[in-house]
């Protein structure tokens, strides 16, 4: 008591930061160098909730408790892996010689060309799955043992079968052979993108998320989210982000840019920009429509008013420490930065998502009963997520639209209806970021952690090779004159089919997002409803496309077809029936 009684004021940083230096060096002097600019950032304002949890953990001060003086590096397992320990220098010499070099890219717009890859219809929501792993940090470097890089980026493989551009995670898992010498096992992960160690969050905003903004700021839907292992670089990923969004083209005359900012912990959400005793709820609607209470937005005129936004959520974000981060945030942070269209009132999003971190079993060994249920509330929430994205891509395949998509299993996947809807009437692109440890020590985490992520990607690329029956009825693969003769013939109310059209063929069409209707409707002499008409028109057919029944020959089921079974069925009942009547009658006779 008396110790927290002598705490600074939470608004003189440069005095905590003594205090927590003073801190460290007495309860945990080898992480010290966690005391550092990011921290203090971090925790602008509620210093005194860090110091808590630094208590709770390390002991007070003063008296470190056995987690503190624990060595940082521990050798899971004893026996052949502690022996991996001594032959640090060695593997850092196999790591570095296993690692490529990488030419500077010379492709830029996966997330762009998925969404108009219309072989086999219109992808509706797209996934582009990349994988991110950090630097060793300051504390790490130095320590010998298992501390050292053993996740780095691999080779990049342009043209593939499946995929225009594949790019590696190489995970080099240290060995021992029987002879007693130092050996890497490699596995290799394949995703959209890999960033490597030496990556800015620069680069990253500009090859996944700037995409994602022209679909925002085209009244479509963009979604990106970080996913990984506590401590593997979520947040310092998407706060990089979002200060990258801030400095971006965001704002015109044309538009009305605003940001909410939730954090979801279990069945708990709370707005961060307006904290209020009443919690935040995600409904549906009955039309469909997602709507949140209680959750404030806020109109930013321009970057500097959303530069303050950000900062405020940044320090909102409920943080506790874990077995491998102090500053571990513990809950799902999800940024909405909504772009109005002036004129037309079409609101585009982009949902900038920060989950929390996933512990395995054992570095959760040590939590109280709360921190317990909210590692659980938090697996929990992941992995509802990841069978939504998983049954989703299953979903864009032709013939799978009839796919459930639990999406209304957590509140996380329900705010993200758009994605995991196949009736959705806009397009939709997800990135989804792995974040990894590059840690030798972390590596059966990382493995399992990309083990699950990287077939996400592969998932969409199942339908290579297989040779479907043609869906005349699909929009998308209309040619330009197809589209023509059917705007003409479907919407008499368009009054120049030609001058709406040009000569776009039907997956441009289809592409083309709500606001462009109504621009195009506009110049030819139409109204905002016709508009309206022509573009769910269009989307109620790309939706009946996707959720077309095929067999598994990939041959489509038509009405006539369903009709025709259903025709049969009866008769094979009445047959049945008959065929029953007439034994029974035998039976009767015969008794
Ligand atoms: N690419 C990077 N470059 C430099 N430092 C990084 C990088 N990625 C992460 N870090 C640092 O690593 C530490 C942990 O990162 P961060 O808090 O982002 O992890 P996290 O995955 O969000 O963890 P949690 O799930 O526990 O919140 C922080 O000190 C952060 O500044």
């Amino acid at each position: 008591m008396s110790e927290l009684a002598e705490l600074p004021p939470n608004d003189d940083s440069a005095a905590w930061k003594e205090k927590l230096l003073d801190y460290y060096r007495q309860n945990a002097p080898t992480k010290i160098r966690m005391v550092n600019d990011a921290m203090m950032t971090k925790y602008a304002g509620k210093y005194d909730s860090l110091y808590g949890n630094l208590i709770k953990k390390y002991g007070p001060l003063g008296q470190p408790t056995a987690a503190a003086t624990r060595p940082s590096i521990s050798a899971p397992g004893g026996g052949a892996k502690k022996s991996i320990g001594d032959f640090h220098s060695n593997y850092v010499t196999l790591v570095t010689k296993a690692t490529p070099s990488l030419p500077p890219r010379s492709y830029t717009s996966v997330v762009e060309g998925k969404a108009s890859d219309a072989s086999n219809g219109l992808e509706t929501s797209t996934f582009t799955v990349c994988a991110r792993v950090r630097p060793l940090l300051p504390p790490e470097e130095g320590q010998g043992g298992e501390m050292f890089a053993a996740v780095v980026a691999g080779d990049r493989v342009e043209e593939t079968k499946t995929s225009p551009y594949t790019e590696q995670m190489l995970l080099c898992t240290p060995k021992v052979s029987i002879m007693g010498k130092p050996k890497l096992e490699e596995s290799k992960f394949d995703f959209d993108y890999v960033f490597g160690a030496d990556s800015n969050n620069e680069d990253i905003y500009k090859l996944t998320c700037m995409p994602l903004l022209k679909r925002a700021l085209d009244g479509q839907v963009g979604v990106v989210f970080a996913y990984g292992q506590t401590g593997s670089g979520k947040t310092h990923t998407m706060n990089g982000i979002m200060d990258e969004l801030i400095g971006s083209n965001l704002f015109s005359n044309e538009t009305e840019v605003s940001f909410s900012f939730l954090e979801i912990l279990g069945s708990d959400i709370k707005d961060c920009l307006e904290p209020a005793d009443k919690p935040v709820a995600i409904g549906e609607a009955l039309d469909g429509r997602i709507l949140t209470r209680n959750l404030s937005n806020h109109v930013c005129a321009n970057p500097e008013a959303l530069s303050v936004l950000v900062e405020k959520a940044k320090s909102m974000r409920s943080t506790a420490a874990t077995s491998r981060n102090d500053t571990s945030s513990r809950s799902h942070g999800c940024g909405i930065l909504t772009i109005k269209d002036v004129e037309t009132e079409i609101e585009g999003k982009l949902y900038i998502i920060d989950l929390a971190g996933s512990e395995r079993a054992a570095d959760s060994k040590n939590h109280d009963k709360v921190r317990m249920a909210e590692t659980k509330a938090i697996n929990t929430s992941l992995s509802a997520l990841k069978e939504c994205i998983r049954a989703r891509t299953m979903a864009s395949q032709p013939g799978n639209g009839g796919i459930h998509v639990p999406y209304r299993r957590s509140k996380l996947t329900l705010l993200m209806k758009d994605v995991f809807d196949i009736g959705c009437t806009r397009l939709c692109s997800t990135v989804v970021i792995t974040a990894c440890s590059p840690l030798a020590m972390d590596i059966s985490h990382t493995a399992s952690t990309l083990k699950y992520s990287a077939p996400l990607r592969v998932a969409m690329q199942g339908l290579a090779g297989k040779k479907l029956q043609r869906d005349e009825l699909d929009p998308a693969l209309w040619s330009a004159d197809q589209t023509l003769e059917y705007l003409k013939k479907t919407h008499p109310n368009l009054p120049s089919p030609e001058t709406f059209l040009g000569s776009l063929p039907g997956v441009h069409l289809c592409a083309l997002p709500e606001k462009e209707f109504y621009i195009r409707t506009k110049n030819c002499g139409g109204t905002v409803e016709v508009a309206k008409e022509v573009y769910l028109a269009i989307w109620s057919l790309i939706s009946d496309a996707k959720t077309r029944k095929r067999r598994p020959d990939g041959s489509i089921i038509t009405a006539e077809d369903e009709e025709k079974e259903r025709l049969q069925l009866i008769k094979d009942k009445e047959e049945k029936a008959r065929v029953w009547a007439e034994r029974e009658k035998h039976l009767k006779s015969e008794f």
